[in-house]
């Protein structure tokens, strides 16, 4: 059941989609496909896919990978924000719901030139790019957008870094703040400070600079982690 406070950012958030989001036939139908189709209701909100699509417009994105791609509904925010000036590399290694998700680009009329959505697990997937990029099959990416599995939110960010095209390249992660509370939270409710979780590490890394934002909305507390490439 939700708290008085959690309904309150229910009834903004749906305010604010309201007022700031237009009306948007390729999402919508994602949405409703994914649902049809029985995927989890996992996906960003619609305010968050705004958020994040304006960011990467913000920073002018050309090549952007996504790690987690579900029914793809991000994956059209961020490709709906590239206007056919770039690409989106998504992963995601559940087949089904790979299907999923190219059938919902297809209806927004994405082709294969603007979003690939690769099918296998993140981390077999990545070092392939990495090599692809090396030998300059592939470009390198400005925006690097992390929504799979938590346990591997840390390898994410660091091949993140290293498949960036560098300085000024952005890297986001999804779900930061829900993590940190879930697995470096003590018997007695405060963070332990010894855990070396994702944003101890962030914090040692001299490649980056970065903040966590906690968020609430209508998917309750959470937060992101925002990284810059130095
Ligand atoms: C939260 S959902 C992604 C939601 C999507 N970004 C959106 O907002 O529309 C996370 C997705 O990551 C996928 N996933 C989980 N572990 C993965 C892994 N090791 N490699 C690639 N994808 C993974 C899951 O199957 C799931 O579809």
């Amino acid at each position: 059941m939700s708290s008085p406070s959690n309904s309150r950012h229910e009834v903004v958030d749906s305010y604010v989609a309201t007022h700031l989001i237009t009306p948007n036939k390729a999402l919508e139908h994602a949405v409703e496909n994914s649902t049809k189709r029985g995927l989890p209701m996992i996906a960003v909100s619609p305010v968050q896919g705004k958020f994040t699509s304006l960011l990467a417009s913000l920073s002018s994105t050309r090549n952007l990978l996504e790690i987690g791609t579900l029914g793809g509904y991000s994956t059209i925010w961020f490709a709906q924000a590239l206007k056919g000036q770039g690409k989106v590399t998504s992963i995601e290694i559940d087949q089904s719901r790979r299907d999923i998700a190219v059938e919902n680009l297809q209806f927004g009329g994405f082709k294969p030139k603007d979003v690939d959505v690769i099918l296998g697990a993140g981390l077999d997937v990545l070092p392939r790019l990495a090599n692809e990029i090396k030998q300059g099959k592939r470009e390198p990416f400005d925006f690097i957008f992390i929504d799979a599995d938590w346990e591997n939110q840390w390898n994410y960010f660091d091949f993140g870094v290293k498949l960036s095209a560098g300085k000024g390249s952005v890297v986001y992660v999804d779900n930061a703040v829900r993590n940190l509370v879930e697995s470096d939270i003590d018997q007695s409710g405060s963070l332990e400070s010894g855990k070396d979780g994702l944003v101890a590490k962030v914090g040692r890394d001299d490649r980056v600079d970065a903040v966590v934002m906690q968020t609430v909305g209508g998917k309750d507390y959470d937060g992101f982690l925002l990284a810059v490439v130095k």
